[in-house]
């Protein structure tokens, strides 16, 4: 089962790997042509009424797969006003093989005659609310007319995701959808066929530029007004809760505060005068600053409890009770990380990101090959009821409540060097604040990989702050 979002993503993803959407458009259109044939009679009078979108265009590469029937093509709207590219190509092509094609500029141009069977190319999952003129009254004629009807995708003015109808929808006799059911075609009244399109499996596991459609912007658009983050750690180390804090403002987070130890709340204040520090007294975390962090916390939407911590026992004692007694959503990093188990009970949302070492230190075991990864990671997320992102050559992300495991590609090795997790626990925090953990946690490491990539083009070495200062950048690639 796949939403339309998710299915625009897989479909970018798709096309990042190399298989392009016009490639997807051929298996689609002749997916709907074989479903055709299975119910048409030889002699069968076939009339194809299309859309200005993909719907329509997969609908005419149908047409080219069902000459045997002579097929008429009837296009809702002027030829010119075909709104995407390769449905564009796909009708020039109808056009230029002399194809019996028509454009129906209105209403009142729309004789469908006493057709055998009729396609349903008008529109799939782009529609917006009530199908307008002349769809509106198209759909009443296929609705009337006696002919057996076969909807691409979805039939025309129903909602994939709801099954709703904002005013009217064909009834269908059969849908041919694509590469997975949708949820609002689930009824016992629809017979639907579920095509395979050629998209890799790879496209739903590897995190690609298409997942960036989830942070509710086109993959080349500007950052968004993002959430509030609590960066909780520092005391041994100063630098780390700086960076995890500077990674989120540059990942949109509107406020990012730090709350740390009195002792290094003014160093981490110089790294960068957005911050905001809430001092606790102290030259570390302990048992005494729990209340007070949970309040601050309860006003932020993300924590992200561990950057610069140090495993003093006090200081993991009074980690432990955080999580244990926190209901929001938090991002656990380094030394908290070995505690987790023993506060798994938590209310909270965790996301969790171990190199490898602090996985075992979590009770996982790694695999050397990221395929394997897949399953150790998904195991031990599953037990714990957490997300899970294990860095490394290649990241492996999965997500406790629904097994669902993600693998991320992005990052150079000149990645190694100290500070770059720190980075991606802020960017996590980050996107955490507006998407769920999976995916912020999915995301955040294909973006802290993508501005490895892009500063180790610029340099010979890098340090997190080069990092940081290509977060935005790659964001709006
Ligand atoms: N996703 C995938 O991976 C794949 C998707 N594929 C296919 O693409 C389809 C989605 O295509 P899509 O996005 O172009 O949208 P689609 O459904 O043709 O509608 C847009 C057109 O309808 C119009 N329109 C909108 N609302 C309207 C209204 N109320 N009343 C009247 N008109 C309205 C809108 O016009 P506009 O509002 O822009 O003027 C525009 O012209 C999908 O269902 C599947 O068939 C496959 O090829 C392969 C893989
Ligand atoms: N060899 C590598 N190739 C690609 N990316 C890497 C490599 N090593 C680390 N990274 C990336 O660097 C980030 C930090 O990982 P890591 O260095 O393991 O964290 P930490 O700083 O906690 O030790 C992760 O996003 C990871 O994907
Ligand atoms: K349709």
């Amino acid at each position: 089962m796949i939403t339309i979002e998710e299915m625009a993503v897989v479909d970018a993803n798709a096309a990042a790997l190399g298989v392009p959407r016009k490639q997807l458009m051929e298996s689609s259109g002749r997916a709907v042509a074989r479903v055709v044939r299975e119910h048409a009679e030889p002699d069968d009078d076939v009339v194809i009424v299309a859309g200005r979108g993909n719907n329509g265009g997969d609908s005419f590469v149908a047409t080219r797969f069902l000459d045997a029937y002579d097929p008429t093509v009837l296009l809702l709207g002027r030829a010119k006003t075909i709104s995407t590219e390769i449905s564009w190509e796909n009708w020039v092509a109808l056009n230029r093989g002399e194809y019996d094609i028509r454009e129906a500029r209105d209403s009142r141009d729309l004789d469908l005659g006493t057709p055998d069977l009729i396609v349903d190319g008008i529109l799939g999952t782009g529609v917006r609310g009530a199908p307008r003129e002349p769809a509106h009254t198209a759909i009443e004629r296929i609705n009337e007319s006696d002919g057996t009807v076969v909807s691409v995708d979805v039939p025309s003015g129903m909602d994939a995701n709801s099954g709703t109808v904002a005013s009217v929808a064909v009834d269908a006799d059969h849908t041919v959808t694509f590469h997975d059911m949708k949820p609002g075609l689930e009824s016992p009244e629809q017979s639907v066929t579920v095509a395979d399109i050629g998209i890799p499996a790879m496209a739903d596991t590897l995190v690609e530029r298409g997942d960036l459609l989830r942070l509710g912007r086109a993959p080349n658009s500007h950052k968004g007004d993002n959430g509030t983050v609590l960066v909780i750690g520092g005391g041994p180390y100063t630098g780390a809760p700086a960076l995890t804090a500077q990674a989120a403002l540059a990942a949109g987070a509107d406020i990012v505060r730090v709350a740390c130890p009195t002792a290094v709340a003014e160093t981490v204040q110089s790294f960068n005068e957005g911050l905001i520090t809430t001092p606790l007294t102290g030259d570390r975390l302990d048992s005494d600053h729990v209340t007070s962090l949970l309040e601050a916390a309860a006003e932020v939407d993300v924590a992200v409890l561990g950057p610069g911590l140090g495993a003093h026992d006090e200081s993991l004692a009074a980690a432990q009770s955080f999580i244990s007694s926190f209901d929001g959503t938090c991002v656990v990093d380094a030394d908290p990380l070995g505690v987790v188990p023993d506060a798994a009970d938590t209310d909270a949302s965790l996301v969790c990101t171990p190199h490898a070492g602090e996985f075992r230190r979590m009770g996982g075991d790694p695999s050397d090959s990221w395929r394997d990864r897949m399953d150790d990671v998904r195991t031990l997320a599953t037990d714990l009821g957490v997300t899970v992102l294990l860095k490394g050559r290649y990241d492996v992300i999965a997500d406790g409540s629904t097994g669902r495991t993600r693998v991320n590609r992005s990052g150079t090795p000149e990645m190694t060097v100290g500070g770059t997790g720190d980075v991606l626990a802020g960017i996590v925090g980050a996107f955490a604040s507006v998407l769920d953990p999976i995916h912020a946690a999915a995301i955040g490491a294909y973006i802290n990989g993508r501005a490895g990539e892009r500063a180790s083009n610029e340099r010979a070495s890098i340090s997190p702050l080069d990092l940081i200062e290509n977060v935005p950048v790659v964001l709006d690639a």
